[in-house]
């Protein structure tokens, strides 16, 4: 085997990708400055403990662990960053006001999620802490369609659902609460006939309503429908009531659908979740909710909602960046070139000097004009 070779699902990034990439990146930070989301830059890898602390087995089985040659303890690279970020709020920030932050690194899966996916995503995200309202859910279903807007996606889907319609109708039923996570399971499939089975033992009206679940799914019609076909528990109604109202603030910016079966993520959300789908591509591009209890596994209960997203796979979706216009210049020392080339260079031109022997190839830029000297004047001319 050639030594250069990678490993499977991970890979380099060239220049004109990566430059896509990086301007998404900072187009996108700068926009959450602006609502004044603070930048923090979590560990890559940490005690597996703390790095698990709230997150569920999905994010354990995804975690790269290996053994610390300094403690001795077990380290695992970081699968996902909001619970990291849930960390920094619950211990070292002490506030009790409202905090917000937001992030942007590499994360590593130990499995692809699909079958092309990069084990390296770059997950760029904005978490609110301290506020337990819907206003805060509100805000950073609006920041992630304004992140997809920034980045060009116009035709965006927001599918919304709601972890406390499941949490509702197993608080009733002792005998399917024990069986949470397979039953998780046959929702995230749309098995209904796997549920059907399942559910056999369970009382009548959870087995109804479960097995109504992978059937509501559609535009926010389905919450009307939900309402008679599923039992009127307190959780259900104010879950369903929440949805609605977050249906009604996305309306005009994307199209809404819901989809009360849809409970994809990393089993630590408590509340209302979202998926942001653009066309191309069948997974969801960015993922958010609220998961109020991660604080709580870190010692300080503290209300919790965000958004992350994978900048790779959205800058794939994306058309190539035109190439930079950019000025050919000789090498040199004389004082009046090099104090030419700095004038451009401050003005925001690509100045590229050529080592002498050597044809440049660039994938990123295009020459358009060169540097010549004419009468003793560094002047630009440009190239035909
Ligand atoms: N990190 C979550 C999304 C999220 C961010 N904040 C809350 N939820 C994910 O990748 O699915």
């Amino acid at each position: 085997m050639p030594n250069w070779l990678l490993p499977e699902n991970i890979a380099d990034v060239l220049p004109s990708e990566a430059r896509k990439i990086e301007e998404l990146r900072r187009l996108m930070l700068d926009t959450y400055r602006l609502y004044g989301y603070e930048l923090v830059m979590p560990p890559l890898l940490e005690y597996v403990e703390s790095l698990l602390t709230g997150a569920g087995q999905d994010t354990d089985l995804r975690t790269f662990k290996l053994v610390d040659q300094l403690s001795g303890r077990m380290l695992g690279l970081r699968a996902d960053m909001t619970t990291q970020v849930a960390r920094i709020d619950a211990h070292l920030l002490h506030r009790n006001s409202v905090t917000r932050l937001c992030y942007a690194g590499s994360v590593l899966h130990t499995r692809p999620s699909g079958l092309h996916a990069t084990r390296e995503p770059l997950q760029i995200g904005c978490e609110i802490y301290g506020h337990a309202g819907l206003e805060a859910d509100a805000e950073v279903q609006e920041l992630a369609l304004a992140s997809l807007a920034l980045a060009g996606f116009v035709d965006v889907r927001l599918d919304l659902t709601h972890v406390g319609v499941l949490r509702a109708l197993l608080a009733e039923d002792a005998k399917a609460r024990q069986d949470e996570a397979t039953i998780v399971a046959l929702l995230r499939a749309k098995d209904v006939p796997g549920l059907r089975e399942q559910t056999k033992g369970y009382a009548a009206a959870t087995r109804e309503a479960l097995l109504a679940l992978p059937n509501l799914y559609g535009d926010i019609d389905v919450l009307t429908r939900a309402k008679e076909v599923l039992p009127a528990l307190p959780g259900i109604t104010k879950a369903l009531a929440d949805l609605a109202v977050l249906a009604a603030s996305a309306l005009g910016r994307a199209n809404v659908a819901v989809d009360l079966a849809d409970l994809r993520g990393y089993q630590y959300e408590s509340g209302a979740m979202f998926s942001l789908y653009v066309p191309g591509l069948p997974n969801a591009v960015a993922r958010g909710g609220r998961y109020d209890h991660v604080g709580e596994a870190f010692g300080r209960a503290r209300p919790a909602t965000g958004f992350s997203m994978d900048l790779r796979e959205l800058a794939r979706l994306l058309p190539t960046a035109e190439r930079k216009h950019s000025i050919r210049a000789p090498w040199g020392n004389a004082p009046e070139l090099r104090a030419k080339i700095a004038e451009l260079r401050k003005s925001g031109e690509v100045v590229i000097q050529s080592l002498p022997g050597h044809d440049i190839e660039l994938d990123e830029f295009e020459y358009d004009r060169v540097l010549v000297l004419e009468e003793g004047n560094w002047i630009l001319k440009n190239l035909g």
